[in-house]
């Protein structure tokens, strides 16, 4: 029977263990992929599939990538979801001779690629662990590259999806009781494209995972690390750290703290807020330029961006952090010199929390080190330029702020200024950190120059011209002279090749030296390679200093892009308190007033309480404005809980607790749900987690079903918003239903406000200004006729308008009346005799009323009839003042 080769069979009881993933199998200069893998790859990057002899009656599919270049090629696949176990040949000095052993060295998942080249979009890489269990979910959420590692604990589903929408990781691993938990997984496999690994139970096991994250950290108990409440989110922290360990293989020095985190210490954003406000990215083109991370950030470091990314994802809810954070913008506000100054020192700043893990991980190349201490080089200066300033968190940060000048002194001390990229080349070491290695240096130039020597007396004595001295990796050193000098060559040449054009000597004089030479270089680089890591080693051992000194520079850095934003914008310093009011004189729209120019943005007022202006609706033509006031509203709520000045005059903001909105149709035909469910999904999530300290912005609530259920709909979600019996949030409601307006005066908390418009003949212009009251008008028509709908349509629309108008108030009104059980009283819906009625009154004037009296023949009416017309007398006198 045919039988797999050794190396083959080898392979395959490899490929066994690690059945998830992709082999990258070490063949020389080559990763080789075989069977179904090399078919995966050959077809995600397009590379030629050959075959290889494996011992079976076919040939094995074959695929491979050159060892040098595998980063790309595996990052490629990583990014697509694949997981890719790197197999290295190691050395076994039990085996015999021929035969190779090789062993997985690392495993590269989706949320476990320390790549940086991958990641320098500034997001971070996370990792998310969740554990389900029936009282609790625990999360855990690691960044191997940067070192960062939280925790929490949630209650529901919607709980984790918005933490999934917070970290954006690229991976999840969970437990089993979590994939048949009711959560639909396919959400976020498909819709958000995150790769998930669920494990064996033995990874959650209560005791083994909390001893992993005990023994990680080296502490004895939970209380040491903030854990002791957190049960389910230890558990989700030790099966996070195996599932590290076992794919990385290293012993993640980098991870040297944990957060633990409660949900309600930061403002709750759900997903569909988070994209409807376009925090972080705009909704359609998914890209930064058009959101308010896009107008914020003006950070100088890597770090810096991606903690102004975790500030907006995370506005504060404590008064006094907020204050703190204002108190030091303000300062860096006003001392502009010392901010320049300050940024100008941050702009050579690598990613120091990135580099300090690659050099936990032994990866960091001699490059990243000289990076290394070119930012290093900048702390001395912008501490002391911290140091005059006087704020709390300024003074603090400046305390956190080790200048490293240790690590700084030795790396300059040991490393050249411009070393090879590959630590195995040598080269790196700087002349005089170590005297032995100053030695072999010598020793090796001696020899260079003893070689220049030696080649130019044997020319001079063989009188060969063009004689050369070569060297290559078979013969070594070696003297190369032209057929035309051949019969020059004395008889103590040795002849080692013959080429075409000329033939290859060796002489017992030039072997002895080549011996020292090539020893010395060979000492040489094996010396600068160890002393390399021991440097590398040194540093790392360092990493808790350079991390808190990262976490200071990155704030610094948001702090100092927060202060340029605000001065350049001309933002205000919002007044945050508990009151529950928002009041916001002047606001703008950050974004929107950055994409037309500062000029044209017309500014807006908005007042919120927690009394009668509760709730307000918004009525306003199409186009008016009211969708961008609205989202204004919001973002100047959640930059002022951030910590940031707002764009506007003034402003009190109360704090919230959460921002929900209901913005637009959005389709998720993909999920398999109407825009109509999509909305009704948003509703019920809002109307269902709201609080009365939340902020609600609803826009066209009910627009996506029949105009009936639609304005049904909106009328009954107001009743609820409004009522503080049910729910009593602030809410801005804007809604082409002009019948909600009547809710003002029917509901305490309600207040009627809209978009002013200017006619001018035919047409309108767009005013932008939110003045109190209802819009009287839709202006749909001549939005349209804006838009370039065809005159022959928009003639056609006023004709069908004219028709539809009287029928459609009355009947639209009593069947919302009807809806919600409140019968109106024939004042409020006149019916059609009664409109009759009035148009005929209308013609009437106060003399035919007197005669109308006179007349009357009192004497042979009935009192029934005498108060029928008497009624229509009081209407006839009722019509006419
Ligand atoms: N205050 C403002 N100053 C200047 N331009 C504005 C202002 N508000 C809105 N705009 C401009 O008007 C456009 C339309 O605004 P928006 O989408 O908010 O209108 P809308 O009333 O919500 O319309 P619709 O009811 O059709 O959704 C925006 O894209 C923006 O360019």
């Amino acid at each position: 029977m045919a039988e797999l080769t050794p190396m083959m069979a080898q392979y395959m009881k490899t490929k066994e263990e690690y059945r998830d993933c992709i082999l990258f199998y070490r063949l020389g200069d080559f990763y080789e992929m075989f069977f179904d893998d090399a078919i995966t790859v050959s077809k995600e990057l397009e590379l030629t599939l050959t075959g290889k002899a494996c011992g079976l009656e076919e040939r094995a599919p074959m695929c491979g990538v050159p060892y040098h270049a595998a980063e790309s090629y595996l990052n490629r696949l990583v990014s697509k979801g694949y997981k890719v176990a790197i197999c290295e040949q190691v050395e076994d000095p039990k085996l015999s001779k021929g035969l190779v052993k090789r062993e997985v060295i690392r495993i590269v998942t989706p949320g476990t690629n320390l790549d940086a080249s991958m990641l320098d979009d500034g997001r971070n890489n996370f990792l998310m662990c969740i554990v389900y269990t029936t009282n609790s979910i625990g999360l855990s959420i690691a960044d191997i590259s940067t070192g960062e590692f939280y925790t929490t604990e949630v209650d529901t589903f919607r709980g984790i999806m918005d933490e999934i929408y917070k970290y954006a990781p690229s991976e999840i691993i969970c437990n089993d009781a979590f994939t048949v938990s009711g959560f639909d997984i396919t959400q976020i496999k498909e819709r958000l494209q995150i790769c998930i690994s669920p494990l064996d139970d033995w990874y959650f096991n209560d005791d083994t995972a909390t001893q992993t994250v005990l023994e990680h950290f080296r502490v004895k108990q939970l209380e040491g690390l903030g854990l002791s409440d957190f049960p389910v989110g230890t558990v989700a922290s030790g099966a996070l750290l195996t599932y590290l360990e076992q794919t990385q293989k290293n012993d993640l020095g980098q991870m040297t703290s944990i957060h633990p985190y409660r949900i309600g210490k930061f403002m709750i954003i759900d997903s569909f807020t988070r994209r409807n406000l376009e925090l972080i990215e705009t909704m359609r083109e998914k890209q930064k330029r058009g959101s308010l991370f896009w107008v914020l950030d003006k950070t100088k470091t890597a770090m810096g961006a991606r903690m102004l990314r975790s500030f907006i994802e995370q506005p504060l809810l404590n008064v006094e952090a907020i204050k703190q954070r204002q108190d030091a913008i303000e300062e860096l506000m006003k001392d502009m010199i010392s901010r320049e100054e300050i940024r100008e020192y941050l702009t050579p700043v690598y990613d120091l929390e990135r580099l300090i893990s690659r050099v936990t991980y032994q990866n960091a190349n001699p490059r990243d080190l000289i990076s290394f201490k070119t930012s290093l080089s900048m702390l001395p200066a912008i501490k002391t330029i911290l140091s005059e300033f006087h704020s709390d968190l300024l003074r603090n940060l400046n305390e956190q702020l080790d200048p490293l000048e240790d690590i700084h002194a030795l790396i300059e001390r040991s490393i050249v200024d411009e070393p090879p990229l590959l630590v195995r080349e040598g080269g790196i070491i700087k002349e005089g950190y170590h005297t032995e290695v100053d030695r072999l240096k010598t020793a090796k130039n001696e020899g260079t120059s003893w070689l220049a020597g030696l080649e130019e007396k044997e020319r001079e004595k063989t009188g060969i011209k063009n004689l050369k001295i070569k060297f290559n990796k078979v013969f070594g050193y070696y003297l190369e002279v032209t057929n035309s000098y051949k019969d020059l060559v004395p008889e103590y040449y040795m002849r080692k090749q013959t080429l075409t054009n000329a033939e290859r000597y060796i002489t017992p004089e030039l072997k002895e030296m080549e011996d020292t030479i090539l020893g010395a270089q060979d000492r040489l680089v094996g010396l600068e390679y160890d002393l390399f890591c021991e440097i590398r080693s040194s540093i790392a051992k360092e990493v808790v200093r350079i991390q808190q000194t990262a976490k200071a520079i990155a704030l610094l850095d948001v702090l100092c892009s927060l202060a340029q934003v605000a001065e350049q914008n001309n933002y205000c310093r919002p007044v945050v308190n508990e009151k529950g009011k928002i009041e916001i004189t002047k606001g703008r729209h950050p974004v929107v007033e950055k994409m037309i120019s500062n000029d044209l943005f017309i500014s807006n007022d908005t007042y919120l309480d927690h009394n009668k202006k509760r709730v307000a609706i918004i009525t306003g033509p199409n186009m008016a404005g009211k969708s961008t006031y609205m989202r204004q509203c919001a973002l100047i709520v959640l930059m002022a809980q951030i910590g940031s000045f707002v764009p506007a005059e003034k402003a009190k903001i109360g704090i919230v607790d959460r921002i929900f909105t209901r913005v637009g149709a959005s389709d998720d035909l993909s999920s398999g749900q109407s825009t109509f469910m999509v909305e009704m999904n948003e509703v019920a999530n809002i109307l269902r987690n709201a609080t009365s300290d939340s902020l609600l912005i609803l826009d066209e609530i009910g627009r996506g079903t029949s105009t009936f259920d639609g304005l049904s709909i909106a009328w009954a979600v107001v009743e609820h918003i409004s009522n503080p019996k049910l729910l009593g949030a602030k809410t801005l409601f804007a809604t082409h239903y002009h019948e909600l307006t009547e809710l003002e005066g029917k509901l305490d908390n309600v207040t009627n406000y809209c978009v002013a418009v200017k006619e001018n003949g035919d047409d309108i212009v767009f005013l932008r200004k939110i003045v109190p009251g209802g819009a009287d008008k839709s202006y749909g028509i001549q939005v349209a006729k804006l838009a370039g709908v065809p005159d022959g349509v928009i003639e056609r629309a006023k004709q069908i308008a004219g028709e539809l108008a009287t029928q459609d108030i009355t009947e639209r009104v009593k069947a919302i009346a009807e809806e919600n059980g409140k019968k109106e009283t024939k004042k409020n819906v006149p019916d059609a005799m009664d409109m009759a009625q009035i148009s005929l009154f209308d013609v009437m004037n106060d003399d035919d009323i007197l005669e109308e009296i006179k007349e009357l023949e009192i004497g042979n009416m009935t009192p029934v009839d005498a108060l029928n017309k008497l009624y229509e007398i009081q209407c006839k006198i009722n019509n006419r003042w």
